[in-house]
């Protein structure tokens, strides 16, 4: 047989797109959650790839139901970061030779409808485009009773836009330059953003349906770590300081959340944005006598779908 040319440097697999709804009854009071789910693995999985030998594969039809159970079971089932440490958990203290487990959860929003003021007890709307997102590594390499989980969360397709308060001005100029220095425009952007906690030392489940991690601290803060709080939290302060900066540029609107960010959650490690800046073209009417270009005039915009700018940047805790 000739040498082959190449090996296996990286081996990863599981379930994509794993729907989940999960609703959970207290009284008449019910909780929901719609998550999709990717669970992967990675271990001593070579030879199924290099030498077609199956007996090593937890089939992704299993990693499916092992995510289905442990949203049946998992008490921390309406917190997406604990859900997907309790899944990654699991799967690497299942299967001895799976070392790593990585699962994302996207979950959509559905919000308690208000009937008047009063949150209704079992309705809910779809009150968002906006998806939260968790990925999470859940690693064994150390040994299955000293896990770390390594959690970065996030949110995407959170829709903005402000009609004054953003201005673009002093930026370079030469002979490609056909940009007008405005001091008011338009500002939208889809947001993007995702924050990294400090990895967290997992104890491992002494009854596996009821991990004792619901006080899972953040190294070095003591304090117990709040996933809601702080996904609520950059949600807010995301649209405020998106809605208050007088802004320079993206660039700047974009570093200010972030120290807004890091300066309010002493969990957060990180912070990163990805927001495109779609522009807002004001109509040339100078054909029919009207003016729509000087800044105060301008109220007809054609939205450009492409090409949009894409301003990025993780601002890292000193
Ligand atoms: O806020 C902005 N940042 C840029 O880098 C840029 N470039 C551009 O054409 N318009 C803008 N706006």
């Amino acid at each position: 047989m000739s040498a082959e040319p190449g090996y296996l440097s990286h081996a990863r697999y599981g379930k994509d797109k794993i729907r989940v709804f999960r609703v959970v009854r207290e009284g008449e009071w019910h909780h929901v959650v719609e998550y999709n789910v990717t669970a992967l693995v990675e271990g001593d999985i070579e030879i199924s790839y290099t030498k077609a030998d199956n007996s090593v594969v937890v089939a992704t039809d299993s990693i499916k139901n092992i995510t289905y159970y442990v949203a049946k079971t998992s008490p921390y089932i309406l917190q997406p970061e604990r859900f997907a440490i309790h899944l990654g958990t699991h799967l690497v203290s299942k299967y001895a030779h799976l070392h790593k487990a990585f699962i994302t959860v996207e979950s959509l929003r559905w919000s308690r409808i208000l009937v008047g003021d009063k949150p209704h007890t079992h309705s809910f709307t779809r009150d968002g485009d906006d998806k939260r997102i968790v990925n999470v590594e859940v690693d064994a390499t150390a040994g299955k009773d000293k896990l770390v989980a390594k959690v970065e969360s996030g949110l995407k397709d959170l829709l903005v836009l402000k009609t004054s308060g953003s201005g673009f001005t002093n930026f370079v100029k030469d002979e490609y330059t056909t940009l007008i220095p405005v001091d008011d425009r338009i500002f939208s952007t889809t947001i993007d953003l995702t924050y990294k906690f400090a990895p967290f030392p997992v104890p491992p489940p002494a009854d596996k349906s009821k991990p004792e991690w619901a006080g899972l601290q953040s190294a070095g803060t003591g304090d117990v770590w709040d996933s809601e709080k702080a996904a609520e939290h950059v949600r807010k302060i995301t649209l405020e300081v998106f809605a208050e900066d007088e802004s320079e540029s993206v660039q700047a609107t974009l570093y200010k959340m972030t120290q807004k960010i890091l300066t309010e959650n002493k969990f957060i490690q990180s912070v990163t944005y990805a927001l495109p800046n779609k522009h807002y073209v004001p109509v040339d009417m100078k054909y029919i006598g009207v003016d729509n270009l000087t800044p105060e005039k301008a109220e007809v915009f054609v939205p450009i779908a492409a090409p949009s700018g894409l301003i990025s940047a993780t601002v890292s805790r000193k």
